[in-house]
């Protein structure tokens, strides 16, 4: 049963990682999709060529998501190529791990900046559009476990993720009146680009492993399944939720 058919679908942050497998899992539900990305453009055009393999029209349209016009750059161009915007998939995001009392202004302010000003400004951008169309629409923020729980050489990293999972809960109040559902994923340690070298430490992802009650770490299409179902009509009465995918590791505590 294909749960997008029809739909066209903008994810952020996409050449690699969940954003990557959101978007594919998304074409393979039967949907159009558009990807916005920062700076790798060989993985962006691969996750293109991968989304129009499987039949369904896709475009890359690079920019930086902490500028807010690229958010609207974004969805003009994808509304441009593909016609409408019915769900936005909101995940660019970056995590420099770094301790807390040495930290670099420039590396909070970054990290602030992409992580959650990127997540407002895109989320608006998409509601305008959807509001303007007329016929509702769905939004997924990717938060995080983190937005939950703290970590050492996260303090600028956690406080984003819990903001982005605010955010969908205040812009489900806002946007309900116009059928429009906001809900986010909050995912453990799922292995990507952003913490490839955390762990690169075998000690680290062992303990991190042994944390997890499933017995492994996540992968990218772990997240898939449950943006495709938050996106879909099957979830026509979930909104300003936020749903745990890490495998159980928060629940996890002896
Ligand atoms: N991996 C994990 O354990 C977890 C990840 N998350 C969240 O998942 C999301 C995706 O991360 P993940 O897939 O793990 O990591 P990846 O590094 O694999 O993916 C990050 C994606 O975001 C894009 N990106 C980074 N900065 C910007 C920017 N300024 N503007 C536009 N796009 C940008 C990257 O594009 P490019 O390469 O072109 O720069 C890439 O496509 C993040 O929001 C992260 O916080 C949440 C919980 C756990
Ligand atoms: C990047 C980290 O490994 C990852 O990011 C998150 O949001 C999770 O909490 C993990 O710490």
């Amino acid at each position: 049963m294909k749960l997008l058919e029809g739909k066209t679908v903008l994810v952020t942050g996409a050449s690699t990682g969940i954003g990557r497998a959101a978007a594919i899992g998304a074409a393979q539900h039967g949907a159009d999709v558009a990807i916005n990305y920062a700076h790798s453009d060989g993985p962006a055009q691969a996750c293109v060529e991968a989304i129009q393999a499987l039949g369904r029209k896709a475009i890359a349209v690079k920019g930086d998501v902490a500028d807010p016009e690229t958010a609207q750059a974004f969805v003009a161009k994808a509304v441009e190529a593909l016609g409408k915007v019915d769900v936005m998939v909101s995940n660019a995001g970056i995590c420099p791990f770094h301790s807390f009392l040495d930290m670099p202004v420039d590396v909070v302010e970054r990290t602030f900046r992409v992580n959650l000003h990127g997540a407002y400004f895109m989320v608006q951008a998409a509601a305008q559009q959807m509001v303007k169309q007329g016929h509702g629409g769905a939004i997924v923020a990717v938060s995080s476990i983190s937005a939950l729980v703290g970590g050492e050489f996260q303090t600028h990293y956690t406080p984003t993720k819990a903001g982005v999972h605010s955010l969908m809960q205040s812009t489900a109040i806002a946007l309900g009146k116009y059928g429009i559902r906001c809900n986010s994923v909050l995912p453990g340690t799922i292995l990507t680009e952003i913490n490839k070298d955390d762990l690169a430490d075998a000690e680290k992802r062992k303990y991190m492993e042994e944390r997890t009650p499933l017995g492994r770490l996540g992968m990218p299409e772990d997240l898939a399944g449950p943006i495709v179902f938050l996106a879909s009509d099957m979830a026509a009465y979930v909104t300003g939720a936020a749903l745990l995918v890490d495998g159980g590791m928060f629940v996890n505590l002896q």
